[in-house]
């Protein structure tokens, strides 16, 4: 993960003094991720999860996340809840970044999740969908069809220096998806990052949903393509049928899928796995210096994307509705 903004002890304590959160014992930077800076945080009191915010998150869309993250866990959705100051702000800022305090999960992610874990990830990201109906924030996807073209343009023949022919690869790919995005598709507030490092399990139970920092308003069905492609193939890049139909299964059995939803879905996933293939990317090609994180693998994304492309209707991927 990232720490890309160091915190001293005296900026830290200062700022957990503005909390009624106890006193601080210890905190420490934490190794998983790569948007954000965090730091794990215990008070005698309990223990909470620092976040400063870096460069893919506005900070005009803080308040549209923390006050999502409230209104999600008051309908009883296991989420961080962030934690206000003593003067009832939910954001801060510490070392120069935009910074909230949240509740620390109980759990952890699964690094090899199995068709179980993807039967419980389909089922809370319907519950989700749900909780997120009357909420009353708004927030356009600042990375949906329309944000992959400038993406791309900032690391053009670049590209190419991390796989021969990428760029090429990657503008035809765009040219595909920009004419035949669906649009009109059922929507609301989705996460738009449920990978595996981000649902907490104990046991095999699903405990919580953590990092809603590229939450927004979209299609409900681009976040289950996003899911498709995050835990639905195993390390060799062959797609797991029967881990696609038990996603989907816990799905529907919340919240059922349109034909129309059902239909989309191969673009839908073409267009997902196009998108996490240009962050990658991009931050591939941009770590900043003595930044203390592990970019991912672009080309993962690139072999899904070519997964997909190959893939003409929902029944060759055996899911029948
Ligand atoms: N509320 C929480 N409770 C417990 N652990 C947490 C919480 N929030 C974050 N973490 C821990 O911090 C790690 C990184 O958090 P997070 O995924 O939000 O960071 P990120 O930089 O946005 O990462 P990503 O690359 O997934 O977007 C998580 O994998 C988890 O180990
Ligand atoms: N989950 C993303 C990183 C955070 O956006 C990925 O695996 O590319």
């Amino acid at each position: 993960m990232a720490v890309y903004t160091e915190v001293t002890d005296e900026e830290l304590n200062d700022f957990i003094g503005s909390y009624d959160v106890g006193r601080l014992l210890s905190f420490k930077g934490i190794a998983e991720g790569v948007e954000n800076s965090n730091f794990l945080v215990h008070t005698d009191k309990a223990s909470y999860i620092l976040t400063l915010y870096e460069k893919r998150v506005n900070p005009d869309d803080l308040p549209y996340f923390l006050n999502l993250l409230q209104h999600l866990a008051a309908k009883g959705l296991s989420c961080p809840t962030p934690v206000p100051s003593r003067d009832g702000e939910l954001l801060g800022t510490l070392a120069g970044r935009p910074a909230a305090l949240v509740t620390f999960l109980d759990g952890m992610w699964v690094k090899r999740p199995k068709v179980d874990h993807c039967a419980e990830l389909g089922r809370a990201m319907a519950e989700l969908h749900l909780d997120g109906a009357d909420y009353d924030g708004f927030r356009k996807n600042a990375l949906d069809v329309s944000g992959w073209r400038p993406l791309f343009d900032q690391c053009g023949e670049r590209s190419d220096t991390v796989h021969p022919g990428l760029g090429a690869e990657i503008a035809s790919e765009l040219d595909h998806v920009e004419k035949v995005w669906p649009r009109d598709l059922p929507g609301g507030v989705i996460h738009a990052d449920l990978f595996p490092d981000n649902v907490f399990f104990l046991g095999n139970e699903l405990s919580g949903l953590i990092d809603f920092y590229f939450a927004c308003n979209d299609a409900f069905a681009y976040d289950i393509a996003i899911c498709l492609n995050a835990w639905c193939f195993e390390q060799d890049m062959s797609f797991n049928v029967t881990k696609a139909k038990a996603l989907l299964k816990g799905y529907a059995a919340v919240r059922p899928l349109s034909e129309a939803e059902y239909n989309a879905l191969p673009t839908l996933c073409r267009g997902a796995a196009l998108r996490f293939l240009l962050t990658r990317l991009y931050d591939w090609l941009s770590v900043p210096e003595g930044a203390l994180v592990t970019p991912k693998d672009p080309l993962e994304y690139l072999k899904k994307l070519r997964f997909h492309q190959s893939i003409s209707s929902t029944q060759a991927y055996g899911l029948e509705r």
